[in-house]
């Protein structure tokens, strides 16, 4: 997806996905064991990030848009600190950092988090970027150890994304190779309302926990 697409729903407020609490897999299956720190690639102005905070973690984040980023920051009444870089602007608060940027040009070894926690950022992705996506967070943070990844399921056949639909054998085409693979739960949600609109109503979410291989 071209990033004036991100830019102009973000600009417009097209922000459907974006949540008013914490993901419900997220506090049911986020690793009670984990400590260190978590990334959280495209991750808009989550709620998400304090959660995983407020366990404890130190939480870094990728995004695109600095309408969001500066969002997240100010709607969470929390200070911060800028840095420029050649590729990307850190935002910089104790707990919570989020490089706003492209994700796909993010210096490689950047990021030193074991853990990983992906809620609409892979199926927020055309199929020709995904594995380029499982690529990057990989060379980005190589020291990742464990993720938790959330998908969505349904015909793509009859609307197109986003989000997009990453069925099971993608996942494992993906990520099986460093990751065992791990299909935690399934639901049936309703659809979001922009896929509510392309004539899908409902998707099946799929919570998978990724580990790395010994
Ligand atoms: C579907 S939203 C999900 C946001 C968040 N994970 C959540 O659960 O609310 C996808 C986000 O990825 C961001 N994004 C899209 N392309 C990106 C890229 N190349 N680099 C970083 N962020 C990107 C978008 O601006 C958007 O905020």
């Amino acid at each position: 997806m071209q990033h004036e697409e991100w830019i102009s729903r973000w600009k417009e407020n097209r922000i459907g996905f974006h949540r008013q609490d914490f993901n419900h897999y997220l506090l049911e299956y986020w690793p009670q064991s984990s400590s260190g720190s978590v990334f959280v690639p495209l991750c808009g102005k989550s709620l998400d990030l304090i959660w995983l905070a407020k366990q404890g973690h130190k939480v870094i984040g990728s995004e695109l848009i600095t309408k969001a980023v500066e969002a997240f920051y100010e709607e969470q009444d929390l200070p911060y600190q800028l840095n420029n870089y050649s590729t990307h602007t850190t935002y910089s608060n104790e707990n919570i950092c989020i490089h706003q940027g492209d994700f796909f040009r993010l210096p490689e070894g950047l990021i030193e988090s074991e853990y990983f926690y992906d809620r609409a950022a892979l199926i927020a992705l055309p199929k020709e970027y995904r594995q380029d996506y499982a690529k990057q967070l990989l060379q980005v943070a190589p020291r990742l150890k464990q993720g938790l990844l959330i998908t969505l399921e349904y015909d793509q056949n009859i609307a197109n994304g986003p989000p997009f639909a990453v069925l099971e054998t993608e996942v494992h085409e993906l990520f099986g190779e460093q990751f065992i693979i791990e299909k935690l739960t399934q639901e049936i949600v309703p659809a979001f309302p922009s896929a509510v609109e392309k004539g899908i109503t409902e998707f099946n979410e799929v919570v998978y926990q990724l580990i790395l291989k010994k």
